[in-house]
Order: C-alpha cells, then structure tokens, then sequence
C-alpha cells in the first residue's frame, strides 16, 4: 500500500502542544523506504510564526541528516490551509530585535528548503497565500486539490507589502518572467486551473487523491540516482540561493527599514483587522 511508504513528522506550534514533556517535532524512524510527511500544524491557519518557521528548519536538518530518509512530501494538518503565509503579528508592533530575528529564520527556511537534497514534493491541500505559496515553491513538485476555494500565489503587494527579491526569484525560476511580473504587481491569488496553466503547480487532482499522487510523484523522483539528482537541483537552484547567502544581513536591515515604516505597520494592520473583522 502507497500509505505505508510514509512516516510521520508533524511540526506543531508549541502553544498548540498538549503536554511539555512530548517532542515538539516528532520524528519516527519506523520507515524503511524513505519518505517522510511533513505537515503543517499550527491552527487556525498554519500562519508560519517564529517558532514554527525554527521547527520547520529543526526538522528538515534532521532529516538531511538522517541517511534513511531520501524525500519529504510537505503538507497541512489544517483542513483547507496548506498555509496563510508568514504570521503577521510578527511583523507587527514589535521590536527591530524581533523583526531582525524573525526575518533571519524566513530566510534560513528559504534557504535549507531551496537547497535541500531530499526530493521535496508539496501536497497543497489548502489555500496557499504568500509565504505559503513560497514554501510550495521551494519544493521539486507541486500537487494541488482540485477546489475553487484554495487559491495559490504572492499576493503580497494586496497587503501593501513588496515580496523580497528571494521570493520573486523563486517565483520566476517556476513560472518565468512575464507571468511572474504579472502576478506579483497585481498580487494575484490563482484557483487550481489558472495555477495549472501558468505553472505554478505541476498537477491538480481530486482532493482526496493529493496524497497518493504525491506518493506516485515522489517514487518517479527517487528512481532517479540521488548524486545526480541533487547535483542537477544544485545546478539549477544555487546562482539563485547564492544571491541572498551573499547579502542576508543587507536583506535583514531592508526588511528592518521596510516594515519599521509607519505607513507599512499601517498597511499590516489595518489588513490584520480586516481579517479578524471578516467574522463579526
Ligand atoms: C523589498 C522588500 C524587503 C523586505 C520586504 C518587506 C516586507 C515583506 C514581508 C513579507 C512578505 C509577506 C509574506 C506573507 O506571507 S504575508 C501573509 C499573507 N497572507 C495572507 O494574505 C493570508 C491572510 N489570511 C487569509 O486570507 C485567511 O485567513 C485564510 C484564507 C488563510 C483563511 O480564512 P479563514 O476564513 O479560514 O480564517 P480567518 O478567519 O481569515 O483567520 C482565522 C484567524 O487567523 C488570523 N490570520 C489569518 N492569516 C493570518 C496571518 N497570515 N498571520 C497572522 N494571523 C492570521 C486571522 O486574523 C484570524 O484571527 P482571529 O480573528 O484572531 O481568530
């Protein structure tokens, strides 16, 4: 059965934990063929905070490390958010200090999931705005459920914010420039099909399939030699990493200079409540 190729690790953010005494990350090493399952946990919306986005790189180190382990399918335990982008009560009303912090652990997640050696395969059974939809692109494969509700992309600018230049990179190395220009100017959130079209995900299938297909996908990925594979990936991936590794602390102090910006705290505020007034 495609089911038992999977282990299990499931990030959690630690307010969500039950007791102290459980791992935050758990790791089961019961596989034999290779393959773990990340998935996202951190309800309501798998919002990528600072603790999840330190987990998240804790777990993906130790499965670099972990010789047993050759794939990752990277998925969401929140049903109908593969993952709402990067937290942004982070980005608001807090110090330089924790600005600096937070913007040093998304790059560091960009980066350890940019370069990964194991075969990376997203298994989008959500909504996937900005930092979410980066996270999918980061991956070898994107595999999205076929639902009108879960729109995927950067939609960054609707926020009045600018997607850094990292996050654009990856977005053009997928779908190429013009379709890249466009989307990111106009901030555009793709259904399923539009996704499809313009490349941003390689496959769309019936919700309760995205699983499975990711499976197919990822043996097709492993067939192929791991040497050869990450090398090709690092051919392809590096020259891109390489221009952020050259200039993080500079990324870090544009960021700073950016979001510490009144009329930015103002934007990210007044798109926060927005969201929490949706309900009343
Ligand atoms: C040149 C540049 C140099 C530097 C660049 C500078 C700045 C750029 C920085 C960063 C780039 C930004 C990247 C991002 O990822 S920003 C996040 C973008 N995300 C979104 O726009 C998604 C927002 N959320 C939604 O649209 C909906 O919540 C969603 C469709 C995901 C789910 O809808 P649903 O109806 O199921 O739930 P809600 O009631 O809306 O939300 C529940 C609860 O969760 C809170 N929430 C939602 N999203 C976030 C989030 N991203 N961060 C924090 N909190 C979030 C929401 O407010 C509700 O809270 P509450 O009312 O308190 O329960």
């Amino acid at each position: 059965m495609a089911q038992d190729l999977v282990d299990g690790l499931l990030i959690k953010a630690r307010s969500h934990l039950p007791p102290p005494s459980e791992p935050l990350g758990k790791l089961s090493k019961r596989d034999r063929k290779g393959v773990a399952v990340i998935k996202l946990k951190n309800p309501p919306v798998n919002s990528l905070s600072l603790e999840v986005l330190t987990e998240f790189v804790i777990s993906l180190e130790k499965l670099e490390n972990d010789k047993t382990f050759r794939g990752v399918i990277v998925t969401s335990d929140c049903p109908g958010i593969f993952s709402a982008g990067l937290d942004l009560t982070e980005m608001c009303g807090k110090s330089q200090a924790h600005y600096a912090e937070f913007w040093r652990a998304v790059q560091e997640l960009w980066l350890r999931l940019y370069l990964s050696n194991l075969v990376l395969i997203a298994a989008i059974n959500g909504v996937s705005p900005a930092g979410g939809c980066l996270i999918s692109l980061t991956c070898d494969y994107r595999v999205l459920a076929d639902n009108p509700k879960y729109n995927i992309g950067l939609n960054e600018t609707l926020l009045g914010v600018v997607a850094p230049s990292w996050f654009k990179d990856t977005l053009v190395n997928t779908v190429g420039h013009r379709t890249a220009e466009r989307a990111l100017q106009l901030g555009l959130l793709f259904p399923p099909a539009e996704a499809l079209r313009v490349g941003m995900v390689d496959q769309v299938v019936p919700e309760d399939q995205v699983h499975s297909t990711a499976l197919s996908v990822m043996a097709q990925w492993l067939a192929v030699p791991d040497h050869a594979r990450q090398l090709t990936k690092s051919l392809m991936r590096k020259p891109t990493a390489d221009r952020l590794v050259k200039q993080r602390d500079a990324d870090i102090q544009y960021f700073l200079q950016f979001v510490s910006r009144d009329s930015i705290q103002k934007s990210l505020r007044m798109y926060l409540d927005k969201l929490r007034q949706k309900k009343g």
